[in-house]
């Protein structure tokens, strides 16, 4: 029986929440219900003023996108990366439940952000996103972007603000979705939690939150956007063994053009959890697992962080000793895909 303080930190968080998941299948009347809901929708209605200021930041963005010159495009798409990466600070989890919500504008504070983002691997990002473009501007070949999502409420409206830029700009074609297929780590996505976020916006009053939430359900109705959930991510397994474990998972990865990873959890299993030196290449830590290109958006919560420049570790301890688990730091962190 694994016990908190003797055992692996990542594997006695999962076998947890699998034992409250088994409580719950236990209780047949409750067997569908979901214990964190009420948390995560909480977290939503609580970020109301941080989502309608961006609906109304997106809609002006959709009206006028298709006279939007590459550099215009660009900087938008730099805007949204970020504010992607920043809605990762707000879980449910490293605030043990207690509330962190979203209250102001979430574009407003980016650019002193900015040197709180340890590394920056967005040109790469574009790189990859305007490789298609550049290629064959007319091409019929799909790009397809994958996401794999991290935590619900203000977190998931900014992925899907993200997603929706990059399919208006026609910079992506495709999006697919990887989401929990129980609750999980308290906030993390469930597809109920994705139909609760699209539902509610199509219920708003508010011009742009009721268009977007409509068109986000067309998008789901028509194959744009695809949701999808599997086991695996509710494994404890690190994800250089996901080719072996779940080679059904890591095929359908494979057929994506780029993979964004969202938050903590997803990068402590990206690198196995373990003390890397904070100066070994993200590639390394990787350990082969390489379905495509891919980017991890984190919010540093958990102590482990590589491909830093020498010395710079050793800065941030001497500034902040909490700088890895104060969720004040982030990283955009690329690895091209392998030929
Ligand atoms: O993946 P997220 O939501 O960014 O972060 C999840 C997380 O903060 O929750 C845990 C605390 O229980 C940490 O292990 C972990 O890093």
């Amino acid at each position: 029986m694994p016990s908190w303080f003797t055992s692996a930190w990542l594997y006695v968080e999962c076998y947890m929440y699998r034992r409250v998941q088994e409580a719950m299948a236990l209780c047949p009347p409750l067997n569908d219900h979901d214990v964190f809901s009420e948390l995560k929708q909480k977290s939503f209605f609580d970020s109301q003023k941080a989502i309608i200021s961006l609906c109304d930041h997106l809609g002006e963005v959709l009206n006028k996108i298709s006279g939007l010159n590459k550099d215009e495009v660009k900087k938008e798409f730099q805007q949204l990366l970020q504010v992607c990466l920043w809605g990762n600070k707000c879980d449910l989890s490293i605030s043990a439940g207690k509330d962190n919500p979203q209250k102001a504008s979430p574009l407003t504070g980016l650019n002193d952000l900015k040197a709180k983002i340890l590394i920056d691997d967005t040109e790469a990002v574009w790189a990859t996103l305007e490789d298609k473009l550049k290629k064959n501007p007319s091409s019929t070949q799909c790009f397809r972007l994958d996401i794999v999502l991290d935590n619900a409420g203000f977190e998931l409206f900014t992925d899907l603000v993200l997603a929706e830029f990059l399919l208006a700009s026609k910079l992506v074609d495709q999006i697919h979705f990887h989401g929990k297929c129980m609750p999980w780590f308290i906030s993390d996505v469930t597809k109920e939690d994705v139909n609760f976020t699209v539902h509610l916006l199509m219920a708003s009053n508010h011009r742009w939150s009721s268009k977007l939430g409509a068109t986000w359900r067309s998008h789901l109705q028509d194959g744009s956007w695809v949701y999808h959930d599997h086991m695996f991510w509710t494994f404890p397994h690190e994800y250089c063994s996901m080719e072996a474990i779940a080679p059904d998972l890591y095929a359908e990865l494979k057929r994506s053009n780029l993979i964004l990873f969202k938050g903590d959890l997803n990068y402590r299993k990206l690198t196995g959890d373990r003390q890397w030196d904070h100066t070994t290449a993200f590639e390394t830590a990787l350990q082969g697992f390489h379905p495509s290109a891919l980017c991890s958006l984190r919010a540093l919560k958990a102590d482990l962080q590589v491909g830093l420049q020498p010395g710079m570790a050793e800065i941030l301890t001497a500034a902040d000793p909490d700088w890895m688990v104060s969720g004040e730091y982030a990283v955009i962190q690329f690895s091209d895909a392998k030929q």
